[in-house]
């Protein structure tokens, strides 16, 4: 949906082409921000994209900041709480809230649904933390002594791509609350609804009013939001180059910064593997979300003997993928982004097949054969022949289904090859060897590696990029670092000495 700001949401199942295509619509009839509590009207009135004021008195900033003096006074059970109840509610509402953001982004219900459990489960795990957080007490000569507080920031700044919308807003409040900060979240204006109905369920689960804002907008908003003096932290989810302009925005002021950006993963695949495991594993690493994922495993390294044997599987099972209405259960892709997206992503195609490489399957528009999904994004998923390390496919992100798969002879060869990139998100291995799945996990240059799977990634276990993937990690208990600071009270329980008059 490209929901437009300033009306009602309303989720109705009707058969329409929405963008995505999808047999629902989402017919916006209330505002999309959300600040102090409660749904406000845009000051333009018209477009969430063109608006937003956060430098006037009035604003998200300025309620976000009244709230975390009150929820940073809480203790950490207390938060705990509220943040449990907010967890059962969109447990409670997780099929409805699945069917949203299949309309909004497009993806399969399948996944969306997987995507909603996560975030319950992201929230439910910070506030497992929440009542945990302490600090530490240290000895000092003569009976003195320090401690340290650990504590929150203030208000953050969190700024979401459009493939994850209702998760990376989990993901990213849920710690930041944990501690005991606010949070001004802006979602990517392609997918603008859910992050509301997250800050509709903290505001039931009892959340002081502004602790959870919603300000729609594009790189305007971002802007504005980046330079704000009275923001201390960024966290930041999407494109390499908006992160580098996020970094140097956020320097001015000294803020914090956390970039979960883009990727260009190696999955590298052993003679040794148990193949049926790493076909599937290739799938998973390539085709979630219509290939739309930053940690996706896009560069498929196949060891040269057993190369004629994966691509006969990998293509027989990319053939059999259900494209069609995301909503349908049986369906495992769905839509594209935007017409824009789907067209880039084609065009990656067109550039590889000049470069030299050869398409085994898909990379073509797809039209569903149902008249009320014409017109939406798809495209068939698509298996890349006779790629090597110098071409466009393989060496940039393309954010779409399409995998590249190259041949290699030794572990040492492929470390290289793997690793010569500026992208370091992630990175997966296929071996049954269990030496060698380590010492090939220890020398990628990755911030996660998957061995004998691919995309895995609980809220239990921290996730983040190497080099220009990123730095600062989302997830885990590493995450409350993040998003909190520690404080060293240092008591004296002696006299001050005479230093300077004895
Ligand atoms: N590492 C990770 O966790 C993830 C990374 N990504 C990356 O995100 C990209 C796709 O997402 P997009 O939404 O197209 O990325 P994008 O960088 O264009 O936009 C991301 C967000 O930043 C905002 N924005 C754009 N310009 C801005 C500016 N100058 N200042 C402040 N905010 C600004 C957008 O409105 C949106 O909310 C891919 O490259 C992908 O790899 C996506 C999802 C997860
Ligand atoms: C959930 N997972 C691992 C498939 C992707 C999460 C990262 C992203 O937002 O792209």
């Amino acid at each position: 949906v490209k929901s437009k700001a300033g009306r009602k949401l309303r989720f109705t199942e009707q058969t329409t082409s929405m963008p995505g295509a999808s047999t629902g619509q989402v017919v916006v009839t209330d505002h999309l921000n959300f600040w102090g509590g409660c749904r406000v009207k845009p000051k333009d009135g018209i477009n969430h994209t063109t608006y937003t004021r956060p430098f006037t008195k009035s604003n998200a900033i300025q309620s976000a900041h009244t709230a975390y003096l009150k929820w940073s006074k809480m203790a950490g059970m207390e938060r705990a709480r509220v943040m449990l109840e907010a967890a059962r509610i969109i447990r409670e509402r997780r099929d409805n809230i699945a069917k949203l953001e299949v309309i909004n982004n497009g993806k399969s219900i399948t996944e969306a649904r997987v995507d909603i459990d996560v975030s319950w489960q992201t929230l439910e795990y910070y506030a497992g933390i929440a009542g945990t957080l302490a600090g530490e007490h240290i000895q000092l000569p003569g009976g003195s002594f320090a401690y340290t507080r650990r504590e929150a920031l203030g208000v953050c700044v969190g700024i979401g791509a459009w493939n994850y919308p209702f998760q990376i807003a989990c993901w990213k409040s849920a710690p930041a609350l944990a501690c005991g900060n606010a949070m001004v979240f802006k979602p990517s204006p392609f997918t603008a609804v859910t992050a509301v109905i997250l800050a509709e369920i903290y505001k039931e689960a009892g959340v002081p009013d502004g602790l959870f804002n919603v300000v729609q907008g594009g790189a305007e908003t971002g802007t504005l939001l980046c330079n704000h003096p009275g923001v201390a932290k960024v966290s930041f989810t999407g494109s390499v180059p908006t992160g580098k302009k996020i970094m140097e925005m956020s320097a001015k002021t000294v803020k914090q910064v956390t970039l979960e950006l883009g990727g260009k993963s190696p999955l590298i695949i052993f003679k040794d593997c148990e193949l049926e495991n790493a076909v599937r594993g290739a799938l998973m690493a390539n085709f979630l979300t219509q290939g739309e994922v930053c940690c996706n495993g896009t560069r498929v390294y196949v060891q040269r003997e057993i190369m004629p044997v994966f691509l006969e599987e990998v293509v027989k099972r990319t053939k059999a993928i259900r494209i069609g209405d995301p909503l349908l259960e049986n369906t495992r892709m769905g839509a594209l982004i935007t017409r824009q997206h789907l067209d880039k992503v084609l065009g990656f195609v067109s550039q590889a097949k000049k470069e030299g490489a050869m398409v085994l399957c898909g990379g073509e528009a797809f039209t569903p054969i149902e008249p009320k999904l014409k017109g939406g994004y798809y495209m068939s998923p698509c298996v890349l022949d006779n790629c090597t390390d110098d071409m466009t496919c393989v060496k940039e992100e393309i954010f779409g289904p399409v995998m590249s798969v190259m041949p290699f002879d030794t572990e040492e060869e492929v470390l290289k090859r793997a690793n010569n990139t500026t992208f370091g998100l992630a990175s997966g291995v296929f071996t049954r060897d269990i030496s060698r799945a380590h010492r090939v996990a220890e020398n990628l240059q990755a911030g996660t590696c998957f061995i004998n799977n691919y995309n895995i990634s609980p809220v239990e276990v921290p996730f983040g990029g190497y080099k220009q993937s990123g730095f600062g990690r989302e997830n885990g208990q590493v995450t409350i670092e993040y998003y909190s600071q520690l404080k060293t009270v240092v008591v004296e329980m002696g006299d001050v000495d005479d230093y300077f008059n004895c």
